[in-house]
């Protein structure tokens, strides 16, 4: 996979138990991955860098580990420098207690100098000592040998110091003389040298004069014996065994990292120490976000003892929202990978999205949302991508799309369900026709039975991009049997129609079955999933068995927001911060991708002839919630008041929670609404509400609708077996 915007250099690491094409996250090892992953660009490793060579077959190379990539390297300054600053600030700190012991040093100096003076104690103690074996060994030729010797040896000091002080005295006058040296300095060197004399002289001898102490500027320093104790505590190494470190641990990035390899014997497996995630954490004594693990397989010199792990010094997946590369695009094609976040080390993750099919999931507020726009913002941006929207909460968050959107169904409602059910056969009409006539191209125009970016624009097939937000409103308002079809087609679509470019993103809130059917899930490739409460919620969304190969959304904070974890593959996942997109900077995204289309003749469908869409394009002001109550009475031609206040408060609870019938009428009634009538009826059910023309009537002339495209032959056919 391939990147065509330099913005966009795209990365993926997997840490799954068979690291199908992506960089594993130590950046030392070459490609760790055995095969290309479908999807997620790789960003070529630097090449393999062994510092203590444990494979024989490898030769050391020449530069140390932490000077062997940039990043290693800029990492390396930038922890020295920290710890540099924090080893002198904790010194500083300790300044006045330093004074305080090193004067009493001095002073104990002081008095062990005068004390001994020059060896006089020593000799005195010596020749005690000596006195008494002579005596008590009655040797009275010895005591009186040691006496004459003493009063000699006393002499010889006494004339040794007075001529070492005459000589002090002299070389100080003569100095203070001839060398014009001022006397105050001499007396200040001579006082320095004799406190620097005591306090040598004082100083306790196993006492260092300036302490270590816990000053590390980092929160994990990670060591081999570290690393040793944790996998034998987590029975994954023998207490008599020891793991063999294939590169040596050193800082990198804001983490540590090592590849080592099982030792052989132990029974254990690479897998088994991914799966060990938590214990290997917890024995390190840092959280199990902060333990990036992944396999270095064959083909990258691994093998299935071989574990790669990088420990981050914090929370890796904290910090401000990082904003999304496409805010500055101004066009995107979807054919190129979309740049979707970035992994533990920050590096980015792009996702290539042609003949995939995705679908988020998680606990409500932890960003699913957020990340489901991501892909779609990269479609709008794409003026021959053609939208396809549901959004079953009919919220906020598809608004923008009401300029770009084919097809925008909002709400879970009764008559909701039946435009969303119709959406699905229209798309699935759309696929059959598409398969007819990619099955009557030539091999040279269509050399895969799938679309192609010629093919799309030269017979009319854009890439269609299937949004589906809160699936699960959907699935459970239905009853049994058209919840059964509508899995069945949206497995058609996940299945069969990548191949005719139909892509599908959905999301869903609740990890259960019913939410998330099973065989649906196992057929979307790229599944994402925020924070849930356990494994099993986790793998309800990404998969059986997921959370046990280590892709584990449980182990996720209320603090991730953003955060998920990616499957993108059998074997591969990586968690993702996702980048940052807000609903206002979607809707100038969407403005963006309105003006693209009107510019490429392929703003179709309801975009089309949405009038609020072409006001707020021309710049023309619309009281809010006149656009609002148009929003919600989207691809419907009447509406009960009290299903236009409950959709309202979906949109903007603070602004409309408040609001009864009267409420808004009046305020309808001062946006320029004049109503043919109070009264609706809908499915027999004649009660107060709106009529979608009324409320048209009143958006501010100067709202040009663009000019129709071209009629494009809708011919289709029911006819979906041509598979691509
Ligand atoms: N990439 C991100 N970086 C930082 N914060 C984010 C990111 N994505 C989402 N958030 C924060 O998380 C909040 C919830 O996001 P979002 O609406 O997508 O949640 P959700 O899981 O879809 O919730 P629900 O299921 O209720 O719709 C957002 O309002 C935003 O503040």
């Amino acid at each position: 996979m391939t990147s065509t915007d330099p913005m966009v250099s795209a990365s993926s690491d997997s840490h799954g138990s068979d690291d199908d094409g992506v960089v594993v996250n130590f950046p030392y090892t070459a490609t760790d991955s055995s095969e290309t992953l479908p999807g997620t660009e790789v960003e070529p490793a630097p090449p393999v860098v062994e510092g203590e060579i444990v494979d024989e077959r490898e030769m050391p190379d020449v530069l140390p580990v932490w000077l062997s990539s940039r990043e290693s390297a800029k990492a390396t300054v930038r922890w020295a420098a920290e710890y540099g600053a924090r080893y002198v600030g904790f010194h500083v700190v300790r300044t006045p207690l330093y004074t305080l012991r090193i004067g009493w040093w001095a002073l104990r100096g002081v008095a062990r100098g005068l004390c001994r003076g020059a060896g006089w104690v020593t000799a005195r103690s010596d020749y005690r000592e000596m006195l008494c074996d002579a005596r008590e060994a009655r040797d009275w030729d010895r005591v009186r040998l040691l006496k004459i010797e003493r009063a000699e040896s006393a002499q010889h000091r006494w004339k040794m110091t007075g001529i070492s002080t005459a000589t002090l005295a002299a070389a100080a006058t003569a100095g203070v003389l001839a060398a014009d040296i001022d006397p105050t300095a001499l007396g200040w060197s001579a006082g320095l040298a004799t406190a620097l004399g005591a306090i040598w002289l004082g100083r306790p001898t196993d006492t260092p004069i300036l302490p270590t102490g816990p000053m590390m500027p980092v929160r994990m320093d990670l060591s081999a014996d570290m690393l040793t104790d944790a996998l034998r505590a987590a029975a994954l190494v023998k207490a008599d065994a020891t793991p063999s470190l294939v590169t040596p641990i050193h800082k990198d990035g804001a983490g540590w990292a090592t590849v080592f390899d099982l030792p052989r014997g132990g029974g254990k497996t690479a897998a088994d120490v991914l799966a060990k995630r938590a214990v290997v954490a917890a024995e390190l004594g840092v959280d199990e976000i902060q333990v990036i693990m992944s396999r270095v397989r064959a083909v990258a010199g691994g093998n299935a003892g071989r574990v790669s792990l990088w420990v981050a010094d914090d929370d890796p997946y904290l910090g401000a929202p990082n904003p999304s590369p496409l805010l500055g695009v101004e066009q995107f094609s979807v054919w190129d990978p979309i740049p979707f976040g970035q992994d533990a080390r920050g590096r980015r993750i792009a996702l290539d999205i042609m003949w995939q099919s995705m679908f988020f999931g998680g606990l409500p507020r932890r960003g699913k949302t957020f990340a489901q726009r991501i892909a779609s913002a990269a479609a709008v941006l794409d003026p021959y991508a053609r939208h396809y929207v549901a959004d079953g909460k009919g919220g906020a968050d598809w608004m923008p799309m009401r300029g770009v959107a084919h097809r925008l169904v909002l709400g879970a409602e009764e008559e909701a369900i039946e435009r969303f059910v119709s959406m699905l056969d229209e798309l699935i009409s759309e696929m059959g026709r598409r398969f007819a006539v990619l099955s009557t191209l030539p091999n040279s125009v269509c050399p895969e039975g799938k679309l192609t970016p010629e093919i799309q624009r030269r017979y009319d097939m854009p890439v269609v991009f299937i949004t589906i937000d809160e699936l699960q409103e959907y699935l459970s308002a239905m009853d049994n049997a058209t919840r059964e079809t509508t899995v069945e087609k949206l497995c058609r679509l996940a299945r069969r129609a990548p191949a005719a470019g139909f892509i599908l993103n959905a999301a869903s809130q609740r990890p259960d079955a019913d939410s998330v059917p099973t065989k649906l899930r196992e057929i979307i490739t790229y599944r994402y999933c925020t924070q849930v409460v356990d494994r099993t919620s986790s793998d309800m969304v990404l998969g059986k068995g997921k959370a046990a190969q280590g892709a584990d959304a449980s182990i996720l904070s209320e603090d991730h927001k953003g955060v998920g974890v990616l499957v993108t593959g059998p074997g591969s996942f990586e968690i993702v911060r996702c980048d940052y997109i807000d609903v206002p900077a979607f809707a100038e995204i969407c403005q963006r991708g309105r003006e693209l289309r009107i510019k490429a003749g392929t703003l179709s469908g309801d975009a089309a002839s949405d009038p609020v869409a072409a006001a707020e394009a021309a710049g023309v002001n619309i009281p809010a919630v006149l656009a609002d109550v148009l929003y919600v009475m989207h691809g419907t031609d009447r509406m009960h008041t009290t299903t236009i206040l409950d959709r309202l408060s979906n949109v903007d609870e603070d602004r409309y929670a408040d609001y009864t019938p009267e409420r808004l009428a009046t305020e309808l009634e001062n946006a320029g609404v004049s109503r043919t009538g109070k009264q609706v009826k809908i499915d027999g059910r004649n009660l107060a509400g709106y009529r979608r023309a009324d409320l048209e009537a009143a958006v501010p002339a100067g709202a040009t609708l663009p000019t129709p495209r071209p009629p494009v032959d809708e011919t289709s056919t029911d006819s979906d077996e041509v598979e691509g």
